[in-house]
């Protein structure tokens, strides 16, 4: 199914415009999974396992499983993702960004290898470097527009001619040129709600990826009000740590539901 299909419906089905971030951190683990081989995906799949039915899709992050030689058990989680909530759109966290062969390379890898239904694209080598993931029409292109850490205004700020900002050149050349299959999508963080509004501006209805509530203190509030296209949806909001860590012992699971509840509901009463 297409990557925009699927998340339409299940923002719909599920009431839900929250992203569950899957960002490993062994050393944040409770103390039973220490030392198990599998820790990574006995962690990630408990916290899915809990929290499907409140999210309209995940988010695992690559380089937390590259960094633990665990390439293996993100396989192993996407294919439970898709085993278990078929429903429910797996976006790969990788940000990547090269000329074109080898993006080619990196397209195999999330979409073939990893099953992954979208992938974060970082688009400064521009289109060429873009276009091997676009060729999966089916597929989730999310690409870096404006980000949620305070370095991001360093370029995406900059003037790029006649008042226009570095990010919103990308918005309207992604909205107006690279969207030729419907699959693109942006990322604005939580942590600039008038950016985000910009963004909405400039590409109507577009799903836009928004990471930067909970532990980097984006204000959900501002962000839905910024962010929500007309009918009230046209946003993955993205929470890792905040939901991943919020208990720390055997009931960590329960807990990651109770942390994703409280923000699935606090998003929509801004809607
Ligand atoms: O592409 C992303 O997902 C992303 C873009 C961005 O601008 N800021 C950002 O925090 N992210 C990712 O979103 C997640 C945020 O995690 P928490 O701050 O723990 O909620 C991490 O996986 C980041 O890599």
């Amino acid at each position: 199914m297409h990557f925009m299909t699927a998340l339409r419906a299940a923002w719909r089905t599920r009431n839900s415009l929250l992203c569950v971030g899957l960002d490993p951190d062994p050393t944040r683990f409770p103390a039973h999974l220490h030392g198990q081989p599998d820790a990574i995906f006995r962690f990630c799949s408990a916290i899915v396992d809990a929290t499907a039915d409140l999210v309209c899709c995940f988010k695992p992050q690559i380089a937390y499983f590259a960094a633990q030689r665990a390439e293996d058990q993100l396989e192993a989680l996407i294919a439970h993702i898709h085993a278990r909530h078929p429903d429910t759109p797996v976006i790969l966290d990788a940000k990547r960004g090269d000329i074109g062969s080898t993006a080619g390379q990196y397209a195999v890898e999330a979409f073939e290898r990893f099953g992954a239904d979208a992938i974060t694209v970082n688009p400064y080598m521009g289109r060429d470097s873009v276009e091997p993931y676009l060729d999966y029409a089916d597929k989730g292109v999310i690409l870096l527009c404006r980000t949620s850490n305070p370095g991001g205004s360093d370029l995406q700020f900059l003037d790029v001619g006649g008042g226009e900002r570095l990010f919103e050149r990308v918005a309207r050349l992604v909205a107006d040129e690279w969207n030729a299959s419907g699959n693109c999508s942006l990322v604005v963080g939580a942590t600039f709600p008038a950016e985000i509004a910009r963004v909405r501006e400039l590409v109507g209805d577009m799903p836009l990826l928004v990471p930067g509530i909970g532990a980097q203190g984006g204000d959900i509030a501002a962000t839905v009000q910024a962010g929500r296209s007309a009918d009230g949806s046209g946003l993955m909001i993205n929470s890792s740590r905040a939901i991943l860590y919020a208990g720390a012992d055997h009931d960590f699971a329960a807990a990651a539901r109770r942390a994703a509840l409280d923000t699935r509901d606090a998003i929509n009463r801004h809607r």
